[in-house]
This record gives C-alpha cells, sequence and structure tokens, in this order.
C-alpha cells in the first residue's frame, strides 16, 4: 500500500551574518544570527510536541469559515528579514500548492536567501527553506521504526528486514513521498510580485525613530509606509493586506487612508496578524505557535479577509490556536505581549537586588512564585537584563502611544521596566568593579556571551555589549569576548563600527575578540558571564554533555499520508542513523571563493582544534586553574552552581543571591 506526498529535511551547519538597522536609538548595531547549527531534533522534536495551553475566550473560526479562503495560490512577503524568511519559508513549506515569494529591495539579502549560505541561521531553518525553495526528491519509507530504514527504490535502497515483518510475516505500509516543485521565492521585483499576489505580508523593521517627534520612543513607520504606497499602487483588486510587522495601535487606518488616496474606488482589507516567534526557536515557534491571531474588520469582507489568510496557517495549526478579534485588538495585543514578558523580567530583576542584600536565593523565589499556576514559571529568570530587537522598542512604542492618549501614569508604569532593566545592567558593572577593588587598570577581563540570548548570535541590543561599554570606561588592560554563536569576524566589525577602532587590539585598544573560550579566559582577573548558554553551566563532569534530545522514530503514523511536520520529524531521526531520507535536491553551488564557504570550513577545523563548540560545556576547573588569583567569575544569567565554582577555589557573584563580597 503506498500514498505520495510531499515532505521532509536533513541536517547541516549553518552560520551567517547580515546586519540590520539598531532597533532602538542607542541601541547596538545589529548583526544577525550566525548561530550554531543545534541539531534538528531538537527543533522539530519540540515543534512537534503537543501544547496543552488551550486558547479560550476569543473568538475561533470554524472549519466552514476557514474553507471559504481555499482559492489563495499567491503570497507575496514583503521584507526578507528574520520575521519575513522564516514565516514565508515555513508558510510555503506547509503549503506545497501556494507559491510564496519574499520580496525585499536589498539585493544582497536576496542572493543569500537564494544561496546555499541563507543570511539568517535558525535551526531547522535551512531544511525547511531546501525543500520549499528548491523542491524536493521523491523517497519512501516504511510506516514503522526498522533496524535499517530506507526502502526506497527511487533514493535510497535497503532490503532488510522490519521486526514486524520477520514476526508476523504480513507485508508491511509503504509510504511514499512524491516530488516536490520548488513553490518559495525570493525577489527584487517588489512592485511585480506586489501585484500578482492575493495576499500581502507586510514584515518590514519598524524600529524606534531616531529623529523628530517622537524621537526615542515613537515607531518608525519609514519602511511600512513606503511599501504601503507600493501596494496601494500595484495591489490587484480583492488582494489582502496582513500586517506582520509590529505597529503601533491603529496603523491599519494609515494603511487604509493609503489605499484609499490611490485607489479611491477599490476596496482592500487590512488584517492584522502579528508575530510572535523567538530568535533562536524562530522554526519550532512557526511550526507549533501557542497562538496565531488575526484581527480584522468586523464586516463580513473582513471576516473572508481573516478567514482566507486562516486557510493558510490551517494547513498545519488546529483551528483551536487560530484566534480571530477585531483589528486594534491585534496590533495592540503584540505590543503588550512583549511589554508583559519583559516586564516579567524587569520585576524578577528588581527583586534580586533585594536577594543579594538579605541572604534570599533569586531562584529559588522564582520557583517558588512560579509554582503558582496564577503566575507561571516563565520569563523569571534573573539577569542582566533583556535584550533583542523587540522588548526595548515595543515597549518605547507602548510609552509613546500611551502618552499620546494622555495617560502619563500608564506610560511612566512602562518607562519604569526599560529602567529597571538599564538599572540592573548598571549594578551589575558596579559591582564588577567594586569586586575588584574599584579600579580595572592592567587588567584582563574574559566577557562569555555576546548575543542577546543563548542559541542566537543576534547581537540586536545585546546587555553584553552595553556591559562591555561601560567596563571600558574603567580602563582595564584587555577585554577578551567569547560566544559560542557569533563570527569573530563580525563581532570585531560590529564593535569597530559601534564603538571605534581605536578599542580593538588591533587598533591598539583593549578588545580582542578570541573563538576559544579557554584562550579568552587564560589569565584573567575575572570571568564575566554575559549570555545563558547552557554550554557555560557548570556540572559535577565538566565533561561533553548532550544537550539535545535525541529525536525519537515518529513511525508508526497514524495514517498513511503523514503530514508535513510529520516526515520532517521522520526525516530529523533518519538524519541520525545511516540511512538517511534523501529528499535534497542539491543546493546550488557557489562561485569560487565564496567567503562564507571559508568561513565554514574553519569553523570545521576549528572544531578539531578542541576549541569549545556547541555540544561541550565549560570544563570550569581548567578555567579556573588559569585565573589570575582571586579569580572572580561573575554569572549575570544565573548558569552556575555556587557550591561546584567555590570547590575550584574561585569567588563567585551571582545575580540575586549574597555572593562571596558580601560575606
Ligand atoms: N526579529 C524578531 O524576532 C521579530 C519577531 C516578531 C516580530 N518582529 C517584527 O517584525 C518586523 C520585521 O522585523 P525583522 O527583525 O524581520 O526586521 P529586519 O530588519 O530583519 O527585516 C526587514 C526587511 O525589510 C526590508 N525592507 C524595508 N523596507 C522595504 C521596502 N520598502 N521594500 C522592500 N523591503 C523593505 C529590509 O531591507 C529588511 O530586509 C518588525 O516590525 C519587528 O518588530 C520581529
Ligand atoms: O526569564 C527570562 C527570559 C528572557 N530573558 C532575556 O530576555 C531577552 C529576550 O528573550 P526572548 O523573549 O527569548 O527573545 P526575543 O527573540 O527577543 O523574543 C521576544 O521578542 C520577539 C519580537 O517581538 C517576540 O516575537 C517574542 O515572542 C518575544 O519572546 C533576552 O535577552 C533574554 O536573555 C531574561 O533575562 N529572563
Amino acid at each position: 500500500m503506498s500514498r505520495n506526498l510531499p515532505s521532509t529535511v536533513d541536517s547541516e551547519e549553518g552560520l551567517f551574518d547580515i546586519s540590520t538597522a539598531p532597533t532602538t536609538p542607542d541601541g547596538s548595531l545589529t548583526f544577525s544570527p550566525v548561530l550554531k547549527a543545534a541539531q534538528l531534533q531538537d527543533v522539530f522534536g519540540d515543534a512537534a510536541s503537543t501544547k496543552e495551553q488551550e486558547i479560550k475566550g476569543i473568538s475561533s473560526l470554524d472549519a466552514t469559515l476557514c474553507s471559504s479562503g481555499v482559492g489563495v495560490k499567491n503570497i507575496c512577503c514583503v521584507g526578507a528579514g528574520y520575521v519575513g524568511g522564516p514565516t514565508a519559508a515555513v508558510m510555503a513549506f506547509q503549503n506545497p500548492h501556494i507559491n510564496v515569494t519574499v520580496v525585499d529591495r536589498d539585493s544582497s539579502r536576496i542572493k543569500q536567501w537564494e544561496s546555499k549560505h541563507p543570511p539568517i541561521y535558525e535551526p531547522g531553518l535551512h531544511e525547511i527553506l531546501r525543500i520549499a525553495r528548491d523542491g524536493s526528491k521523491a523517497c519512501s519509507f516504511y510506516n514503522e521504526p526498522t533496524r535499517s530504514e530506507s526502502i526506497d527504490g527511487m533514493s535510497s535502497a535497503s532490503s532488510a528486514t522490519s521486526e514486524c515483518e520477520s514476526q508476523c510475516g504480513e507485508h508491511r505500509d509503504e509510504i511514499v513521498i512524491s516530488a516536490r516543485q520548488p513553490n518559495l521565492f525570493f525577489s527584487t521585483e517588489v512592485s511585480k510580485c506586489i501585484s500578482e499576489a492575493d495576499i500581502i505580508l507586510i514584515a518590514v523593521n519598524t524600529p524606534t525613530k531616531m529623529r523628530g517627534v517622537g524621537a526615542g520612543r515613537a515607531t518608525d513607520v519609514t519602511a511600512l509606509e513606503a511599501v504601503t504606497r507600493e501596494i496601494a499602487i500595484h495591489a490587484k483588486p480583492g488582494a489582502i493586506l496582513v500586517e506582520k510587522s509590529t505597529v503601533p495601535c491603529r496603523t491599519a487606518q494609515l494603511i487604509q487612508d493609503t489605499l484609499k488616496a490611490h485607489r479611491p474606488n477599490l476596496t482592500f482589507e487590512v488584517l492584522s496578524n502579528p508575530e510572535f516567534l523567538a530568535a533562536g526557536t524562530a522554526v519550532t515557534d512557526l511550526l507549533s505557535p501557542d497562538r496565531v491571531i488575526i484581527g480584522s474588520s468586523d464586516t463580513p469582507s473582513g471576516r473572508r479577509a481573516a478567514a482566507a489568510l486562516a486557510s493558510v496557517y490551517a494547513s498545519w495549526v488546529p483551528l483551536s490556536r487560530i484566534v480571530t478579534m477585531n483589528i486594534w485588538s491585534s496590533e495592540l495585543s503584540k505590543l503588550v505581549a512583549n511589554a508583559m514578558l519583559a516586564q516579567r523580567i524587569s520585576s524578577i530583576n528588581s527583586i534580586s537586588a533585594i536577594c543579594e542584600k538579605t541572604g534570599a536565593d533569586i531562584d529559588e523565589v522564582a520557583r517558588s512564585i512560579g509554582l503558582d499556576p496564577r503566575i507561571g514559571n516563565k520569563y523569571l529568570k534573573a539577569g542582566i537584563g533583556f535584550g533583542g530587537s523587540c522588548f526595548k522598542k515595543d515597549i518605547l512604542s507602548l510609552v509613546y502611544l500611551a502618552q499620546n492618549l494622555g495617560l502619563e501614569e500608564v506610560a511612566d508604569y512602562w518607562t519604569k521596566v526599560l529602567e529597571i532593566n538599564e538599572w540592573q545592567r548598571t549594578r551589575y558593572v558596579r559591582r564588577i568593579i567594586s569586586c575588584l577593588n574599584g579600579t580595572l587598570v592592567g587588567k584582563k577581563l574574559a566577557v562569555l556571551g555576546y548575543a542577546f540570548k543563548k542559541d542566537t548570535s543576534d547581537t540586536r541590543e545585546s546587555p553584553a555589549l552595553e556591559c562591555i561599554k561601560a567596563l571600558l570606561e574603567d580602563g582595564p588592560r584587555e577585554i577578551a569576548v567569547f560566544d559560542l554563536f557569533c563570527d569573530p569576524t563580525i563581532i570585531r566589525s560590529e564593535i569597530r563600527r559601534l564603538l571605534g577602532a581605536e578599542v580593538l587590539r588591533e587598533g591598539g585598544g583593549p578588545i580582542e575578540i578570541y573563538s576559544d573560550a579557554y584562550r579568552a579566559c587564560d589569565s584573567s582577573h575575572a570571568v564575566i558571564i554575559m549570555t545563558d548558554c547552557d554550554e557555560f553551566r557548570n556540572t559535577a563532569s565538566s565533561s561533553a554533555t548532550p544537550r539535545r534530545k535525541l529525536q525519537q522514530d515518529p513511525r508508526p503514523f497514524q495514517h498513511l499520508s503523514p503530514t508535513e511536520s510529520e516526515v520532517l520529524r521522520l526525516q530529523s531521526h533518519l538524519s541520525t542513523t545511516s540511512t538517511p531520507l534523501q529528499r535534497f535536491v542539491d543546493e546550488p553551488e557557489c562561485e569560487s571563493g565564496c567567503v562564507r564557504c571559508g568561513i565554514e570550513m574553519e569553523k570545521r577545523e576549528l572544531k578539531g582544534e578542541g576549541a569549545v563548540r556547541s555540544t561541550e560545556r565549560l570544563d570550569w576547573a581548567r578555567i579556573a586553574y588559569h585565573l589570575q588569583k582571586p579569580k572572580w567569575v561573575f554569572d549575570g544569567r544565573g548558569v552556575l552552581d555556587i557550591g561546584g565554582m567555590e570547590g575550584l577555589g574561585v569567588r563567585l557573584e551571582g545575580i540575586g543571591r549574597v555572593g562571596w563580597s558580601g560575606r
């Protein structure tokens, strides 16, 4: 018995960079993910796991309504950034019958998306991209876990007898996955692609305004306005516009006004469909979202437009997780979601200061309050504060909105969330300097972690960078920077652009970037942890630890026509065996002398030298041995166990607990 169906994945390493604009006026320059290649097992395993959370209380779409939008054939996504690229890739992957084209005015970005070096690395993204963008070969497998997986005459063959067959003698169910044609495209022909689309996603950047009215708070909608104008001129009648970008509440009105000005005789529907993916988990978040929010006008044609968009998501998102609402609620929800998450972090960080002075332990406090389901345990990790391209700019946008509405108290409330965040960083830097006898002159500091969080090389609004800037003021001999996921060349060039070439070692300054954590820490007076990477944790053995869950074989599938996500999980599983599913077609070769190929080769070579790579935890005994006495370690992310570190003769200062200096 066999069935045809498209799908899949395999594993591979990726890295890469791309710069985008700072999102707030004093934010860092931004370099995108040159993340490490976390294995697919994590990504697809998590994505497949069932979410227990039920969405209630908001109107849900029913199946009938959704089916009314089945006519969608072409989607155009404007903006090939962190949101546009991955979102379009997943939409195309899950909807082989829809052509999805991502357009951007930045031709170099488009070129990278078309190459084997996408501009953004997110675990699992490259594999999805390859299937949707390049198409795939046919292949097949038996619907049961076997010792030797592939029986496929078309791709990889095996004559292995399954356990089932040898035991019961019955024939096994064979599932055939048919070849897929490419349905994800990248282009710089913005107006042409807009003119062909049934649905147009707007996923351009919306940073904080740098100048003029509202500077430092208001959202800069310049890019959004430009795209809206293009759409107003070129969109075909009946096309549906979707705000994917995070925008101020009532932006849909601005879009409608622009559309009316250019096409007064036509009516377009504008939807709000904010994106909630987080850096480092974008693919998991997209494959298995907690919720998909669709805001529309409360008219029959508004609801029809919402249903059309919902039908695209319904290919892989359960209907119970697709919620519709009025468009202003949807726009505001995005800002509020980020503000509330950030507020929890500032709340716990404010309590961490009390802990440091009283003897309470912030992790114990967080754990105990998090057990109350009314509070929950997420976003309660104290540290040096939140970074990233969104939290700060979105809170600033909320503050500006409140101010414009004459709600000063509301604006003050949310401003405090940002103030606490900065205060937390300042406190950390002061504590470091104070422990080092009030002077950094002549001292070497090792900074572990440069990105804004673990598992990403995105450095936008990175707290590490802000701390480094503050530490520089005190004139250290050396600041040795190491990050697991950011390429040293990229960190160097970002620091050069942001702080000036003279702060780098090559320019006669104190900052040096290392690709090896041990060399960075060697002979340091202090090690300073800036990101919550699992690799920085101390364990009893300090030896290599498997940080990724092994993906279970998902077979047998309930039915013989598995979904794209199911085949993806199977391919992820098989990629660790000797018989991977052979679905990929060859990627386009790069021109000779490709810089990215060179970086990858260098990374592969480094792996062989024993430098700290992504699957290994740091050997803290080794680091401690080579530290200058009195061997200070500052744990800005709560990743170290105090007992273990003190046993190594280290003086540990962590956030939210009494450190060595407080005893
Ligand atoms: N980065 C995230 O994790 C994240 C998550 C959720 C929501 N968001 C929101 O999504 C939006 C996009 O964020 P991002 O991080 O992808 O930004 P980005 O800077 O990475 O990408 C935006 C892209 O839009 C392109 N662009 C700008 N103006 C254009 C125009 N007129 N025509 C064609 N292309 C144009 C830029 O060249 C750029 O490639 C923002 O509103 C952001 O707040 C971001
Ligand atoms: O308990 C915590 C959780 C996070 N952080 C920090 O908070 C920042 C943001 O982390 P995270 O939310 O994981 O990453 P982002 O990529 O910024 O994602 C946020 O911002 C996106 C852009 O709007 C939204 O789509 C996501 O839902 C939202 O989580 C990072 O610096 C983290 O280190 C903490 O300090 N403590």
